[in-house]
């Protein structure tokens, strides 16, 4: 007996998805079984986990196992475990729900794809997104879902053709685990669908996809039955068939098998298994260790970021496995946040099996393995910056942010990271440039790598901080990562160079100045001095210090820091984040050599008390804000000002 079916929407974001799923032109439509194969897997490793935990779980586990069942009178194929299956409620939320952050984005995207009639684009969006079971409609134009979590007695049936709405009903009855039921659609080749009925096709798609998954996945095949006794033969059966079962995979752990066994083709199935993805790992690296402490490490560089890299709530971390038992899926303690992208295998030799998430961290030997891993992901990407620059650019346009939240947090690395990292510069518009090659660049007589923070290339390029260096020769790096305002706080150097910003403190540009320069430049201090301190009183509110400044040629002035600042920037991404900060005052910098600045000298030695001083001064203000494309604090009232000084000189 069952319960009534109930009729239920799908969450809007998977009702789009799915139907962009469904009309896809994703040309692989093999995958649909890699993936239903993969949750299958996932199934039975989280069953066996489960039972090792909760010795009083009332679950079979037994002959854990995969089956794929076909009917080709009634066009449909079931992938079916016996793993730990899922509730009703998981039923709603991981089916009829798409639980993954950046789905709202990557549907956009898909959307724009799909208009665009850009088919490239929407497989490539499609694959780097994974859709996971979804993907059975890219076969099916009805999908039915039973199962029964280990451990409850009633099932859940669950069906769908994938167009707005799914039915869900109680059942009374159901065997443990999962079983998914494919109503396939017709056969077209064409449009790459086969039949999925034909155990040849299956045979050949998980030895392909999912030739390593640790559970046997098999199937029943028919073949025609030798003729045992004459009766049969008299009975004119010549029909006749046997039924053996086949299990379709070898189903090695790829981590365990040496190296040279294994072919570039099974690291990218054995990658997309792991981590979900369709599209290749841009690295791999295999790696053990042996003696005292033996592991054994398959882990693969994404070839993009994933959508949610910088949300909260992402997958994370690496699949751990304790002598080839499954123990954890994102186990974070592995690797530091930073390599977060990261995804793939470890295999412990000497870890416990009932080892907890909490014990992990504390856990010596993980230290110890994290330590490694951490220096070989970096040694490989060193190696991929010398060996395939073309590849380590791709990675660093993918993870250079998140790479360089390491500067940050991994002291221990500093060093390296500083040395793997890319930067955009003066020096050259497409191309980033290693610090390394910026200090083989550096002019005679400088002393600092220089850069400039801020929101965008094109600003930093325009800001009136960066003229003197330009009038130098003196290469800026244009760091515009949000990340970018926080490490270069915490690293002061590059191989013994200081690293300084050129929109903070004072500069000293004239490194090769001579005793008669610097006594002219006093001098012309000296000479300045009664305007100067006539601005400072004038704008008190909005700056903490006027000087004369060492970094303009053509503007007349611009607004920097001190040395230990924070930048406007950094002020509005911690505003953003709910912090309040006291307000930040800067210092409003002069170009002594341009002429409203010699005006305004002029103007003040004929007149102290000239009210034109005072607002020239705000105006000047305003307008070195504007040029390094900031904010006013009262726009209205700057326009009012900057209007009636243009009507008097009409
Ligand atoms: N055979 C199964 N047995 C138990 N749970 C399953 C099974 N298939 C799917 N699930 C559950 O449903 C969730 C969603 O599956 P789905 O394939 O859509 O996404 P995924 O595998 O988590 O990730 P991706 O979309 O990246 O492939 C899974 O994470 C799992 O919790």
């Amino acid at each position: 007996m069952s319960g009534k079916v109930e009729t239920h929407e799908f969450q809007a974001e998977s009702r789009q998805l799915l139907q962009l799923v469904v009309h896809s032109i994703y040309s692989n439509k093999d995958v649909f079984l890699r993936e239903l194969i993969s949750n299958a897997s996932d199934a039975l490793d989280k069953l066996r986990l489960e039972s090792l935990r909760d010795g009083d779980l009332d679950a079979d586990t037994s002959d854990p196992h995969i089956a794929l069942e076909t009917d080709p009178e009634a066009r449909t194929l079931t992938v079916r475990d016996n793993g730990i299956g899922m509730s009703r409620e998981e039923v709603k939320g991981l089916i009829g729900t798409i639980a993954k952050s950046g789905t709202a984005e990557f549907v956009r995207r898909l959307k724009e794809a799909n208009a665009n009639k850009d088919a490239a684009a929407s497989a490539d969006l499609i694959g780097s997104f994974g859709v996971g079971f979804y993907s059975s409609f890219m076969v099916a134009d009805k999908v039915t879902l039973v199962t029964r979590r280990a451990g409850e007695r009633k099932g859940t049936r669950w069906e769908s053709t994938g167009e707005g709405t799914y039915e869900l009903e109680a059942l009374d009855e159901a065997p443990q685990g999962t079983s998914v039921t494919l109503h396939l659609k017709p056969t077209d080749t064409e449009d790459h669908l086969y039949d999925y009925t034909d155990v040849n096709r299956l045979r050949q798609i998980v030895r392909r996809h999912s030739d390593f998954i640790p559970w046997p996945v098999r199937t029943t095949v028919e073949s025609p039955a030798p003729a045992t006794s004459a009766n049969d033969a008299e009975d004119g059966d010549t029909t006749a068939t046997e039924r053996t079962v086949e299990t379709l995979n070898s189903m090695k752990a790829l981590w365990a098998r040496p190296q040279s066994e294994i072919t570039e083709e099974e690291y990218k199935e054995f990658y997309k298994h792991v981590s979900h993805d369709w599209s290749d790992p841009l690295e791999t690296i295999h790696t053990r260790a042996e003696g005292t402490f033996e592991y054994q490490a398959v882990l693969f560089i994404p070839s993009h970021a994933p959508l949610d890299l910088y949300q909260q709530g992402g997958r994370r971390g690496v699949h751990l496995y304790v002598r080839r038992v499954f123990i954890m899926d994102d186990c974070t303690s592995l690797l530091p946040n930073y390599l977060r992208f990261v995804k793939g295998v470890v295999d412990a030799q000497d870890l416990s099996l009932n080892v907890s998430r909490e014990a992990l961290q504390q856990d010596r030997q993980i230290q110890l393995m994290h330590r490694r891993l951490v220096k070989k992901i970096l040694s490989t990407v060193k190696e991929l910056r010398t060996k395939d620059n073309e590849r380590y650019r791709t990675f660093w346009r993918e993870f250079g942010p998140a790479m360089k939240e390491g500067l940050l947090s991994d002291t221990d690395n500093r060093e390296t990271l500083l040395d793997l990292a890319s930067f955009p510069s003066t020096h050259d518009p497409e191309q980033q440039t290693s610090l390394r090659d910026y200090v083989s660049r550096m002019k005679d007589g400088q002393e600092h790598v220089y850069y400039l923070t801020g929101e965008s290339r094109a600003r930093l390029e325009n800001s009136p901080h960066i003229e003197a260096f330009r009038a130098k020769g003196y290469e800026v790096l244009l760091l515009t990562d949000p990340v970018d305002e926080v490490w270069v706080e915490q690293v002061r150097e590059f191989d013994g160079t200081p690293l300084r910003s050129i929109a903070k403190g004072q500069v000293d540009l004239d490194g090769d100045a001579d005793d008669k320069d610097r006594a002219e430049e006093k001098q012309r201090a000296d000479d300045f001095e009664p305007l100067l301190a006539r601005l400072r009183d004038a704008l008190s509110d909005d700056v903490k210090d006027v000087r004369l400044s060492s970094r303009l040629t053509t503007s007349p002035a611009c607004v920097v820091g001190d040395a230990h600042d924070i930048t406007p920037n950094l002020e509005k991404m911690y505003r953003a984040m709910g912090q309040e900060l006291p307000p930040v005052k800067r210092i409003l910098e002069l170009n002594p050599d341009h002429p409203l600045v010699a005006r305004l000298k002029d103007t003040h030695a004929a007149d102290a008390e000239d009210p034109a001083l005072a607002e020239t001064a705000e105006l000047l203000h305003g307008m070195a804000l504007l040029a390094e494309g900031g904010e006013l604090a009262d726009p209205t009232r700057f326009t009012r000002l900057l209007a009636d000084r243009l009507a008097t000189t009409l």
